[in-house]
């Protein structure tokens, strides 16, 4: 039986992997930050199940800037493979809180990075990288050769992890890997993201729960894929014959405004009656022409993108509306 750590587990792609890993046939690990709350609301099926919670899926706490306390963790559960998922992962937060995003995105990494460099036993290393490393590039679409220029906080410190995690492997000789990943949705995506805003508000507007939703810019394209995919991809990048990076994108690219239609349209409704500009949800700065060429992640590891506007809008709708109709059809103790 394999092992997998994973930093960030309770997160949407964490709970995807899990899943997945599960499936194979692994033994789970999560590094989970301590909180007065213990809810996990998207692994909690797993913590349901018996035979998996405390035999094959295992919570730690740890703080990503805790490295005495993930080194031990990284000694006790003795990883064959590392996935680092977590990190401040929103990019107009990133403009507020600069430092903490920085501490954990980018500093996080490289904690991680110099544990496993004194490891014995080294774990096969995926890091999660973003599109936001390009920011305003001057080609379009962008694959792995593309240079950097990152042009927000978020960006920036994504950057500088993905060429640490790229030094390691080259001077090092670790097997770590960058997943350039673009943006990646599912109906676990959190609420604060644009594309769960979305349908989250369409179908609380059809279920007559909510009147309207506040948007900041509608022009900003992007790469939205199922998140359900990328985590795969993921994994397929641990299982090749080498290290490497790769970009993991559908290679379509849409505006807000495609995935307010695609939204509406499956409660039958037009947005423009509903949406309302707001200056708060518009940053200082934005990437420009963010869509990726994945074709070496099908060339060397067989994977493709398969579910991209409008079915990724409607099948998150319909998650949603599941949602408001069973906590409507719930008993209220
Ligand atoms: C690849 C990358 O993907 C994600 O970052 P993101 O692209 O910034 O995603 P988002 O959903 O926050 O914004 C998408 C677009 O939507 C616009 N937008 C309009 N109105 C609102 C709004 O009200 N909220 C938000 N959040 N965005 C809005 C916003 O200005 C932008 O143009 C993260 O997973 C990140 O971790 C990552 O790596």
């Amino acid at each position: 039986m394999k092992t997998a750590l994973i930093t960030g587990i309770t997160g949407q792609d964490g709970s995807y992997l899990t899943e997945l890993l599960i499936s194979k046939g692994y033994s789970v690990h999560g590094i989970v930050r301590r909180s007065s709350t213990t809810v996990r609301a998207r692994l909690d099926h797993l913590f349901h199940r018996e035979d998996i919670y405390n035999k094959r899926l295992f919570l730690h706490y740890a703080d990503l800037a805790d490295t005495t306390t993930i080194r031990r963790i990284m000694l006790k559960c003795t990883p064959d493979e590392l996935y680092h998922l977590a990190g401040q992962s929103h990019v107009g937060a990133s403009f507020d809180i600069p430092e903490t995003t920085c501490e954990f995105t980018a500093m996080g990494t490289l904690k991680l990075l110099e544990i496993i460099r004194d490891l014995e036993q080294k774990p096969k290393f995926l890091h999660i990288s973003s599109s936001e490393i390009f920011g305003r590039p001057d080609q379009s679409p962008q694959n792995e050769m593309t240079p950097m220029r990152p042009v927000t906080p978020y960006g920036i410190a994504k950057a500088f992890a993905t060429q640490m995690v790229t030094l390691y492997r080259e001077s090092f000789g670790l097997f770590a890997c960058n997943a350039i990943c673009y943006n990646h949705e599912s109906p676990l995506r959190g609420e604060s993201f644009v594309t769960r805003k979305i349908t989250r508000a369409a179908a609380a507007i059809a279920r007559k729960h909510q009147e309207s939703v506040s948007l900041g810019s509608l022009d900003g394209r992007r790469d939205w894929g199922f998140a359900a995919e990328y985590v795969d991809a993921m994994w397929r990048m641990l299982q090749h014959d080498h290290a490497d990076d790769f970009v993991l994108a559908t290679g379509t690219h849409h505006s807000v405004k495609d995935f307010l239609d695609a939204s509406f349209k499956a409660v039958d409704l037009d947005w423009q009656d509903f949406v309302k500009q707001d200056p708060r949800y518009m940053r200082p700065s934005e990437g420009t022409r963010l869509v990726g060429d994945a074709s070496k992640a099908e060339r060397e590891l067989g994977w493709k993108a398969e579910t991209t506007l409008p079915k990724l809008a409607e099948l998150m709708v319909e998650a949603d509306l599941q949602r408001i109709d069973a906590s409507e059809t719930k008993p209220a103790f």
